[in-house]
């Protein structure tokens, strides 16, 4: 469980730049889902990405995800100059479970992360790791609790572990404040802030809930298939981009 530390400062950028997207285009049997879409995600940054259904905010992290053919370039950097393809952990939009199903968290997670059957009993070893894994969110509680006895915020904190091993470069998190309540919330967004400094990540995520955005997110992009306003948190809530597409004016801080 090492620390790793990002890239250096990219040509043109202000911060230490980790992921370049530039003229990202989306086409889906002939609708262009995402187009010429442009920005930067620096190293221990979280992103916010903002926009009304269908905007294209799932599409772009399957394409940034490798999983969409796309025109226009996304460049990843890492320490040294080294341009592979980093690490990029990434939590879908919450998965459902059925209420009464028996599949634990260590059984979900031991399938995920290693390929030991789980009719047999566990070897201690792999409580230990999966263990170890579910600390990083605090977790630790949760390992014989059954995925579907768990709350919106329990659900999303042992997805986020899975996200979290191995340790990724980039962490992607879609819609992960959807079906959490108030202190779930609360909790989550304190998780994150903590992680991306403990373990120096960049976090991109994508969410409805706008009051939150000024207290977490270092830039808020504004997406309807392009970038309409790209800024700090107050900057885009009070744009004029952001009045049209959601026909709110939340003013400084995000709060109406
Ligand atoms: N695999 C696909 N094939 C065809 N069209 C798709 C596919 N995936 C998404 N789309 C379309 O692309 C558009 C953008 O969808 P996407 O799910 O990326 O939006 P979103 O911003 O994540 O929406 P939401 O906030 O509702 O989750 C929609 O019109 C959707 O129907």
């Amino acid at each position: 469980m090492s620390v790793h530390k990002h890239g250096s400062t990219g040509p043109g950028c202000a911060g230490t730049c980790c992921l370049k997207v530039s003229g990202l285009g989306v086409n889906f049997g002939g609708e262009e889902v995402l187009k010429n879409v442009s920005f930067h995600l620096h190293c221990g940054e979280i992103v916010a990405l903002i926009g009304p259904n269908g905007a294209g905010k799932s599409s772009l992290f399957r394409t940034i995800l490798g999983q969409v053919p796309h025109s226009g370039t996304i460049e990843f950097q890492r320490a040294g100059g080294d341009k592979t393809r980093p690490l990029i952990g990434y939590v879908p939009q919450s998965p459902t479970f059925d209420r009464g199903d028996p599949v634990s968290v260590f059984d979900f997670f031991s399938a995920a992360i290693s390929d030991w059957p789980v009719f047999l009993p566990s070897p201690k070893r792999l409580r230990e790791r999966v263990r170890a894994c579910l600390a990083r969110v605090h977790g630790e509680g949760l390992m014989d609790r059954r995925m579907g006895a768990l709350s919106g915020g329990e659900l999303q904190r042992v997805l986020l572990a899975l996200a979290l091993e191995p340790l990724p470069h980039i962490l992607v998190l879609d819609e992960p404040l959807s079906g959490v309540d108030i202190d779930g919330e609360r909790q989550l967004l304190d998780m994150l802030d903590e992680i991306r400094t403990s373990y120096d990540l960049s976090i991109l995520l994508s969410t409805h809930d706008f009051a939150t955005l000024p207290q977490y997110a270092d830039k808020v992009i504004l997406l309807k298939s392009e970038v309409l306003r790209v800024g700090p948190p107050d900057e885009v809530l009070s744009s004029p981009e952001f009045q049209a597409v959601f026909h709110l004016d939340l003013g400084k801080g995000g709060r109406n």
